[in-house]
């Protein structure tokens, strides 16, 4: 049966590589000897030397298509998104309701969902909530100063992620847990769970690809441990329930989450009742959508954060210049770190948009087909159900796109070159109607809190850094080893 799988390429005439017996292409992903970014960067360098503009590998026994053409990456993302409109992943609301997040969800709800929530990440709903931001920003710095001591480098990976759990966790769900100062809350340890990749974990993650939909869905399989979930359905509750029965405004998405749940849309107002007759959302369903933001918010935005330090630490020319404009912003705005000057930073930007180039953290843009979809100017038809994959790693890092590609150049960025970018060839967001929902937002974090350590610290790279760097293996990637960085305090600036 597994041959008879894995021949599924050769019979439908697709150039594809050798798999190994049941585990198919991918199994240094799930040996965990390399990143899925790195595994998918190569498959896209052999189908390109080929000539091919896409290719067929196999995950485990599942046939994926990747995708080497700007064309077709055009066509599977914006054209004929109508054939590709969902992620891969198991759903079943009932069983399992955390499963029902934006990420996972598919078709008509989708599209539905996605509607209600984007105007929950509006330039105007990002003013609102960047007061919290900065909040925790001088807290990262606080943090440092009490961590950094002489000889002593910082693991800055950890640094950075308790800033941006705690600016998550007060943004989705409305609390303060302040992990920077007391890591071992109750929420903290749930989500931590929520995250870890232990083995019944990775089984059963395992089971929810493998397996035929409808049969889990008939068997009520569910991926999230029960326990876990009740606890975050449980809190969503109490805290939706406390502020209506308060009448309570605070400035986060969970005030958006609630408008949504008893108005059907999002206001600038602190209302949380109307008349409208718009289609409302269960309690539930803004549970998931907080845990999604929580999840998918969180270890993007501290990775690329890392990632970005890093390399300024490696680039001094690169991190001075920074430092001189974020000092001339700040100096601008009465020595405070505003919105309005945040995006006036057009270096930090240019900064922020090449380390993503050299770091995406997202493995690749993944869409299923959800209609059978005739590839243009070929012979061959992509099945319903079948994975499509578009390497970003490769195509971030393909010298025909990005000249000498393993060099961290901000210039590539600059006003003037970034309109030579040829599209769809840079995609740390992913690109389409299906692109990051929080894009602004993440990028907001990330930008705040490089700021906050550009502005107090000089940083350089420490020996304990491991180079060449090799990726870990988790979901979204970091640096194996960690990044230690030697902070040298330069000013006393607050923000
Ligand atoms: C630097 C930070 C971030 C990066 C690099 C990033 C990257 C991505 C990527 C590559 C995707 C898949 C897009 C596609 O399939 O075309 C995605 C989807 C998504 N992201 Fe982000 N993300 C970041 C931050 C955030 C934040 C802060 C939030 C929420 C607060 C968020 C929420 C989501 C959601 C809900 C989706 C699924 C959208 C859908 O299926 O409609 N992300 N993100």
């Amino acid at each position: 049966y597994i041959s008879w799988k894995h021949s599924y390429w050769s019979r439908k005439g697709v150039d594809s590589i050798e798999p190994d017996f049941f585990f198919g292409n991918t199994t240094a992903v799930i040996k965990r000897k390399e990143h899925r970014s790195v595994v998918f960067e190569k498959f896209y360098k052999y189908f390109k030397s080929r000539g091919q503009k896409f290719g067929g590998i196999y995950d485990l026994i599942s046939p994926v298509v990747v995708v080497t053409d700007l064309e077709l990456i055009k066509c599977v993302l914006q054209k004929d998104f109508s054939h590709f409109m969902n992620h891969f992943g198991y759903i079943n609301e009932e069983a399992d309701p955390v499963s029902g997040s934006l990420f996972n969800l598919k078709g008509g709800k989708w599209k539905n969902i996605r509607a209600k929530l984007t105007p929950t990440f509006t330039t105007g709903k990002m003013k609102m909530m960047f007061q919290t931001i900065a909040e925790y920003a001088t807290n990262l710095q606080e943090l440092l100063e009490e961590n950094n001591t002489p000889n002593n480098p910082v693991d800055i990976k950890k640094y950075v992620s308790m800033y941006n759990i705690d600016i998550i966790t007060s943004c989705a769900f409305g609390i303060e847990v302040n992990s920077m100062k007391d890591p071992d809350t109750e929420f903290l340890k749930y989500f931590e769970k929520l995250m870890e990749p232990s083995l019944t974990l990775i089984i059963r993650r395992f089971i929810s690809v493998t397996l035929p939909q409808w049969l889990l869905v008939k068997l009520k399989f569910r991926v999230t441990y029960k326990n876990i979930e009740q606890f975050f359905l449980k809190t969503v509750k109490e805290i939706v329930e406390y502020r209506e029965k308060n009448n309570v405004y605070r400035k986060d998405f969970m005030h958006l989450l609630i408008q949504i749940k008893n108005m059907g849309e999002t206001t600038d107002t602190g209302n949380l009742n109307s008349e409208s007759t718009i289609k409302h959302l269960s309690i539930n369903e803004i549970a998931a959508q907080a845990i999604t933001f929580y999840v998918a918010g969180y270890e993007t935005s501290s990775s690329t954060m890392a990632f970005g330090l890093m390399e300024l630490a490696l680039n001094i020319v690169c991190q001075e210049r920074l430092r001189e404009e974020i000092l001339s912003v700040v100096r601008k705005y009465n020595n405070k770190i505003t919105y309005d000057g945040i995006m006036e930073m057009e270096y930090l930007d240019m900064v922020v948009q090449e380390t993503m180039r050299l770091y995406p953290i997202a493995s690749g843009v993944s869409r299923v087909c959800n209609k059978p979809y005739p590839v243009p100017e070929s012979n061959v038809v992509i099945e319903t159900g079948t994975e499509v994959m578009i390497p970003l790693r490769g195509l971030h890092r393909d010298p025909e796109f990005f000249p000498d590609p393993d060099k961290f150049d901000p210039e590539r960025f600059n006003q003037e070159n970034k309109s030579r970018i040829r599209p769809y060839t840079y995609m740390p967001f992913g690109e389409g109607p299906r692109a990051c929902i929080g894009l602004r937002f993440g990028k907001l974090q990330v930008k705040v809190g490089i700021c906050a350590v550009i502005l107090k610290y000089k940083l350089a790279i420490n020996k304990k850094t491991q180079f060449p760097l090799k990726l870990s293996t988790s979901i979204i990637a970091g640096a194996v080893g960690g990044i230690w960085l030697d902070l040298e305090k330069i000013s006393d600036l607050d923000l």
